[in-house]
């Protein structure tokens, strides 16, 4: 008996989507990679199966008439899929949330002890405003507490939902806390819209210095945020995510209140983005009612020591020499800094090329770090706290 045949439409930046996705148990793949701007009806009209990144809009527009039964988007974000018509259509969809978490995390930790280390914040001294408490959101939380942070959460869906007194309205943490963090998803309309969640009225009520995005990029009104940052010379801002991506406002990059800019790289790390990939394969497995037979450490390089030579016995340099070791965030922001004398033509090329052939970032626990020399109780607890594993 011959298997049945199963045509896979697959953006070919999917991290290891031929090993993952050309062999199915039970039948006969036809894979077919290609760019996502090459993603479009006509090749998915006789398609099963359609697997995207984040740049592919999945939709009636898209999808109408086509063949595809099954979407997965490798990312965690999925306000890039029509969820409500794929629902109408019977058309199975899945997202990856919960996969490159722990990149944005290191992220997140990263930048942090970046502002710290640059007199932006001082670490223990500090109130974050965390919005949006999901995977990442909530995950972030404990380790600022443990940091010795003050931590406020907003989340309306879970205050609704959890009915406790955990949560603090926006107008809370605009009022009192030093550095919002946004981790929200993109929702464009109703209760929980998160569209220009801080715009101009809100910025006009927060009172702290510092706003971090690492959501997506129209969370943030970036005109708006421009204005704030021109308001007063010591606030900043940290971007990983911009309105208009891939062309990011240039005056918002220009600006010297944008302390740290990157290419929406946070969940970039190489574990990141096979997780990713990892989770689309599984969830394709359960939609087909297979056994998944690839497993992603097979295609992941070995993990490496890295030695890291101690600057100072003070706690949260050694954390940021360490940090920066396994991920030179620095590196990503002079990188995106030096696109400012781009033309308007080749600054979104310079900003998706970048994406698609970021260089590699091992999760920590894929990196062990080895210190040159002996390191204090406090920071040993500290390098524990941030998930750097120690060899
Ligand atoms: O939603 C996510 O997983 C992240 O924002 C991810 O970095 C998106 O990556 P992209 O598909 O744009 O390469």
């Amino acid at each position: 008996m011959t298997s049945p045949h199963l045509k896979i439409v697959a953006d070919a930046h999917i991290w290891g989507v031929e090993n993952a996705f050309s062999r199915l148990p039970g039948y006969e793949v036809e894979l077919c990679c290609v760019e996502s701007r090459a993603i479009n009806r006509q090749l998915l009209m006789d398609a099963d199966i359609l697997l995207t990144r984040s740049s592919t809009r999945v939709d009636a527009a898209l999808l109408d008439g086509s063949r595809v039964r099954f979407a997965a988007t490798a990312t965690i974000g999925d306000d890039h899929y029509d969820k409500h018509w794929l629902d109408q259509q019977g058309i199975g969809w899945a997202n990856a949330a919960g996969s490159s978490t722990g990149s944005v995390i290191e992220y997140m930790t990263t930048l942090l002890l970046e502002l710290h280390v640059q007199n932006m914040i001082s670490i223990p001294d500090t109130t974050i405003g965390i919005i949006g408490a999901g995977r990442i959101g909530a995950r972030l939380a404990s380790l600022c507490q443990k940091l010795g942070m003050k931590v406020m959460v907003n989340d309306p869906p879970r205050q609704r939902a959890e009915g406790n007194h955990s949560f603090y309205e926006l107008n809370e943490l605009l009022e009192q806390a030093d550095l919002i963090t946004l981790h929200t998803p993109l929702i464009r309309h109703g209760q929980d819209c998160t569209h220009h969640l801080i715009g101009k009225t809100e910025l006009e009520q927060f009172n702290g210095r510092g706003i971090i995005n690492a959501a997506r990029g129209s969370c943030i009104d970036n005109q708006a945020l421009l204005h704030w940052l021109d308001g007063d010379s010591t606030r900043f801002a940290a971007l990983d995510c911009w309105e208009y991506e891939p062309t990011p406002m240039q005056a918002l990059l220009a600006h010297p209140g944008m302390v740290i800019a990157t290419p929406h790289i946070a969940g970039h790390s190489l574990d990141g983005k096979a997780a990713n990939t990892a989770f689309a394969y599984l969830a394709l497995c359960r939609f087909l009612n297979i056994e998944p037979t690839w497993q992603m450490a097979h295609d992941l390089p070995e993990a490496q020591n890295i030695k890291v030579i101690i600057p100072s016995g003070e706690p949260w340099f050694t954390l940021h020499t360490a940090a920066t070791a396994l991920y030179p965030l620095a590196d990503d922001h002079a990188t995106m800094k030096s696109w400012l004398d781009l033309t308007d033509d080749e600054l979104p090329n310079a900003f998706s090329g970048y994406r698609r052939h970021y260089p590699v970032r091992r999760a920590w626990q894929q990196a062990p770090v080895h210190f040159s020399s002996g390191i204090c109780a406090e920071t040993r607890h500290l390098t524990h706290v941030i998930g750097l594993k120690t060899v």
